[in-house]
């Protein structure tokens, strides 16, 4: 695996909002973590990231225990993230915004190539580099939050949401993004995302949370109807 996590607890200060949710992502497969709002998805996320600290249990990442390192050092590990909301320096052009994380990435000669990659999945970032992030589309800005984190090179990357907020037009181009990202291959993803068909179209497995636990979990083409209806329908 990948990433392994173990009975993990978690929350905010009195309040346990994760009790007891192991997931685990193998190399180089997409996961998409589902359940209504406020079951617990982002928690997890952040806990995977270190931002929210585990309690109890454990995360093991390319066999590592994380669960007690800083986020900045999971970062260089590998783990990539992409916040629900985008978020992209507003006040930056698309090239900054793109070099902040060549920098963090000490990519060195191997630059070129990646911003080409990331240039081939959303084009219309070469055709606006020298644009503030800030007046770019949602959509946009969205794909600049994805291309950010792949220059980075991670091993997982994980998406909160990525179609969220995003007009119905704008939103094929980024789920093409993520298919293009899954063929490639190159990198595990986990993936919070309201829209099912999406999900089982870009994942090979699920899990569902309902109230900071897992209720469901399977190989993508077992999320059926009923489960739908019972977890994940509003
Ligand atoms: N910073 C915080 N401090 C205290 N409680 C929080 C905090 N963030 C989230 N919560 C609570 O934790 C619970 C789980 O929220 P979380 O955001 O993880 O759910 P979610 O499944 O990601 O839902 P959504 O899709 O709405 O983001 C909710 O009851 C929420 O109110």
């Amino acid at each position: 695996m990948l990433l392994s996590v173990k009975d993990v607890y978690a929350g905010y200060d009195e309040s346990m909002i994760l009790k007891g949710v192991s997931i685990d992502v193998p190399e180089k497969k997409a996961v998409a973590l589902l359940g209504r709002n406020g079951v617990g998805k982002t928690t997890l996320l952040n806990t995977i990231l270190g931002i929210v600290a585990t309690k109890a249990g454990s995360i093991e990442f390319t066999d590592r225990s994380i669960e007690k390192m800083a986020p900045d050092v999971r970062a260089r590990l590998g783990i990539g993230y992409v916040p629900q909301g985008r978020d992209i320096f507003p006040g930056l052009t698309v090239w900054e915004n793109l070099n902040v994380s060549l920098r963090v990435a000490n990519a060195g000669k191997d630059a070129e190539a990646r911003l080409e990659s990331v240039y081939e999945l959303f084009p219309v970032l070469k055709d606006m580099l020298k644009r503030k992030g800030g007046v770019l589309s949602g959509g946009q800005q969205q794909q600049l939050a994805i291309g950010r984190a792949l220059l980075l090179k991670p091993k997982l990357l994980i998406l909160d949401e990525p179609t969220e907020g995003i007009q119905p037009s704008i939103i094929d181009q980024i789920e093409d993004a993520i298919y293009a990202i899954r063929k490639k291959g190159e990198m595990s993803v986990i993936l919070v995302e309201q829209y099912i068909d999406f999900a089982r179209n870009a994942c090979e497995s699920f899990y569902i949370l309902e109230r900071g636990s897992v209720v469901q979990k399977g190989e993508i083409a077992k999320l059926d109807d009923d489960m739908v209806a019972k977890y994940l329908t509003v």
